[in-house]
């Protein structure tokens, strides 16, 4: 079995450089359907499993992509097919993201049901709530959700009941060829959002206000191919300014965006961590003082990501005193808790709150990670685990972390991965393959 080996207790020093964002990347490759003319060219784009799958949905959709460099190039200008089936749906719930692209631009959509994940049951209903509001009329039967209209999406005031960022997303995309207005209220505000909303105005767009809970789009008769560069990867960064708190090292995370990482900042801080923000990044100085417990209770942005909870449940465990974890967002986010209590953590669930006993001593052991963010915080508790730590389930790690074995590595962990055949491999290598097969270069 493929796994990854952590050899515990080493120093981390020197740099570390933050990839593009997975959760702005796949909804902007989604937003590349809807460029009639032209082709966009996505720079700063991350190697990453979940990359590969919605290239596979585009391609499929009959959507020219080609890599090159370190940028893909999308060319949509033939008109799309308009199902994403379940064989990629099943891979990557954000697949869902075609859908509203795909009713704006032909008038229909066919997407298998996302289904509900190791962290929730993470409905649709408010992307469907959207769609019908500008319009279209949905059917669901044999697994999938179809959306059609007849002739244009009409503007319309959307109230979300949640401010979900699939379906801010999928609604904003949605609405940008519609007639008239659109006023999306208790839109999501995370910075994927705006990255997003970025984009699909260089693609010839009308929106204002992402970023913030009401968003204003007007519609216009067409889009085309825009240049785009991805932003940094906010909980791709604060998982490395974690690692650098939890082994109690010093470590620059060159190209995290201060703005868009305040609440972890804000934690680590308060546990008495140094942090100092620079030109093009933030270097995180864990080595002078005792590190404290702090409570901690995800939120929508600007709140605490609850893509963080699982490496800051991993960090509060080495902190002195006990601490408390709320997950607000979803509603079985605590799966790594199993994982980590096999390293000696000391953590009990009641309902959605995790009460954890700090200091804990954690012993390296086989675990197994449950989805992605949990796979992170297994590695970061082996970064300190006494002994030898083996996590398997890679390919939800692979999903979101571009090298993160390569990465670590580079600045002093002691971290291998193996692959079925029990050789050492090296990560970047592996990704370079699957780019290869792929996405077709150019
Ligand atoms: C690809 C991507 O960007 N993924 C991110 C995105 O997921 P995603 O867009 O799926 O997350 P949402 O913001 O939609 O979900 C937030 C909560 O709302 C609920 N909900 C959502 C939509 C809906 O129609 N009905 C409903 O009830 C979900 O079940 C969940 O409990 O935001 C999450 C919350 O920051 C992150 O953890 C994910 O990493
Ligand atoms: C939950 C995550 O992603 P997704 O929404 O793609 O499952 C994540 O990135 O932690």
């Amino acid at each position: 079995m493929e796994k990854i080996v952590i050899y515990g207790g080493k120093s981390l020093s020197g740099q570390i450089s933050v990839s593009g964002a997975k959760n702005a990347v796949l909804p902007v490759i989604a937003a590349s359907i809807l460029g009639e003319k032209g082709t966009s060219v996505i720079d700063d784009v991350p190697a990453l499993d979940d990359v590969f799958t919605i290239i596979n949905v585009l391609q499929h959709l009959n959507i020219q992509v080609k890599y090159k460099k370190g940028k893909l190039y999308i060319d949509a200008t033939k008109e799309p097919g308009t199902e994403a089936p379940y064989e990629y749906v099943r891979k990557m719930r954000a697949s869902v993201l075609v859908m509203g692209p795909l009713l704006a631009r032909t008038g229909q959509a066919r997407v298998a049901l996302p289904g509900g994940c190791a962290i929730g049951s993470r409905p649709i209903d408010q992307h469907l709530k959207g769609f019908e509001a500008l319009g279209a009329t949905i059917k669901i039967g044999n697994g999938y959700v179809e959306a059609y209209v007849d002739g244009r999406l009409k503007g319309n005031n959307i109230y979300l009941d949640i401010p979900s960022v699939g379906a801010t997303e999928n609604i904003m995309m949605a609405a940008t060829l519609a007639e008239g207005v659109t006023v999306i209220e208790n839109a999501a505000e995370e910075p994927e959002i705006v990255d997003l909303a970025k984009y699909l105005n260089a693609m010839g767009a009308r929106i204002e206000g992402a970023g913030t809970g009401t968003i204003r789009i007007e519609g216009v008769e067409a889009l085309q191919g825009a240049a785009h560069k991805v932003i940094p990867d906010r909980i791709e960064a604060g998982t490395y300014m974690i690692a650098a708190a939890i082994t109690r090292s010093k470590l620059f995370v060159q190209g995290a965006v201060p703005r868009h990482l305040n609440p972890l900042i804000s934690k680590l801080s308060d546990m008495g961590v140094d942090i100092t923000i620079m030109d093009d990044g933030i270097q995180v100085d864990a080595r002078h003082k005792e590190l404290k417990a702090v409570d901690v209770k995800t939120m929508p942005h600007p709140g605490f990501p609850t893509d963080l909870q699982p490496q800051m449940m991993a960090l509060l465990l080495t902190a002195k005193g006990n601490s408390i974890v709320t997950e607000s967002v979803f509603e079985n986010r605590f799966m790594h808790v199993e994982e980590l209590k096999r390293m000696n953590a000391n953590i009990k669930i009641e309902g959605r709150s995790a009460y954890l006993q700090g200091e804990a001593k954690l012993q390296g052991a086989k675990v197994t990670a449950s989805d992605l963010r949990a796979g992170a915080a297994l590695i970061l508790a082996g970064l300190v685990a006494e002994g030898q730590t083996e996590v398997f389930g890679l390919h939800h790690i692979d999903r979101g972390y571009e090298d993160i074995v390569g990465k670590l590595v580079a600045c002093g962990a002691d971290i291998i991965r193996y692959n079925e055949a029990g050789e050492v491999i090296s990560h970047p290598h592996l990704a370079a393959v699957k780019w290869k097969a792929q996405a077709s270069y150019a």
